[in-house]
């Protein structure tokens, strides 16, 4: 333990990293893609006292350093499972700094399924496992309930097929057309019955759902935007008795990672999925003549 002369004070135990780096690693070597998306945290621990005392960053490999180590390993070793990746960037971080005695790699990994669309799981459109709600809403009046049917956080993803290009710029405009994005939301979506109306609630929520998903999947993407307006058209389409339905969609940015000055390359495999700012994308589309 390094002391201040004279002050009885010294430093404890300490150790440091970079935490929480979204990694998502999309398999991309055939049609059929994988997902796999994780939170990783590093640290390292050892002597590293001359830091904190002296300002000394002569052993410190950069919390900066460490996130670039997580992202390149994605792609060098690639996420196969949470264990093997950790073990793998653990001992690099270990060998690349001399002071440290350890090095802890922490992985969550969120798990995804594919969204069924015939029976089948979609090649590159996939749902979060778990985590969505039921809404009901309900209004009740002398003329009877108004019943308003959802869900929130239903959170989907494609791999591709998606862009976003042609759209306005200005001074301040720096996006680059995409061809061949991801597109990921966390879905909020309200739908309204027709007053009066008495479906079976429960079918009528598994059929707007899988009609949600069907569509996300299926639907080639040239906005967020088009894509909520395909969904709730389907839906429409299909459940006379609902009169309008109501979306509010986080666009759930993920950026490409550039992976060149650690001599990789990156065709659509390694991905920093962004929590904020996020686009906010809000749509109804309502049947014409319904309240
Ligand atoms: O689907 C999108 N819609 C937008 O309005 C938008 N704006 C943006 O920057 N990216 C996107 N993506």
């Amino acid at each position: 333990m390094s002391t201040r002369e004279g002050t009885g004070i010294v430093l404890g135990p300490n150790r440091y990293g970079k935490a929480e780096s979204r990694v998502v690693r999309i398999v991309r070597d055939t049609t059929r893609h994988e997902i796999h998306d994780l939170n990783v945290s590093t640290s390292l621990y050892g002597d590293f006292a001359a830091a904190h005392t002296d300002g000394d960053q002569s052993q410190v490999l950069p919390t900066d350093t460490q996130k670039n180590t997580v992202f390149a390993f994605a792609k060098r070793h690639g996420v196969a499972s949470p264990e093997d990746y950790a073990i793998a960037l653990g001992t690099r971080l270990l060998e690349a700094t001399p002071a440290a005695k350890g090095a802890v790699v922490q992985v969550e990994e969120y798990a995804w399924d594919r969204i069924p669309v015939n029976g089948f799981g979609h090649d590159h459109a996939f749902v979060r496992r778990g985590g969505e709600v039921r809404t009901a809403v309900v209004e009740v009046t002398s003329a009877g309930p108004s019943v308003t049917s959802g869900l929130k956080d239903l959170v989907v993803l494609k791999s591709t097929g998606s862009e976003f290009k042609g759209f306005l710029r200005d001074e301040y405009t720096t996006l680059p057309d995409a061809d061949d994005r991801i597109l990921a939301t966390a879905l909020r979506v309200d739908w309204h019955h027709r007053d009066g109306a008495r479906p079976d609630w429960s079918t009528t929520y598994e059929s707007v759902r899988a009609l949600l998903l069907e569509t996300f999947a299926t639907t080639y993407s040239r906005a967020l935007q088009e894509t909520l307006y395909a969904m709730g058209r389907a839906v429409l389409t299909a459940h006379e008795d609902i009169t309008r339905i109501a979306f509010s969609a986080p666009n759930k940015h993920h950026f490409l990672v550039d992976l060149e000055p650690f001599g990789l390359d990156n065709p659509g495999e390694v991905f920093i999925a962004a929590d904020r700012p996020y686009g906010l994308i809000e749509a109804e589309v309502v049947r014409e003549g319904t309240a």
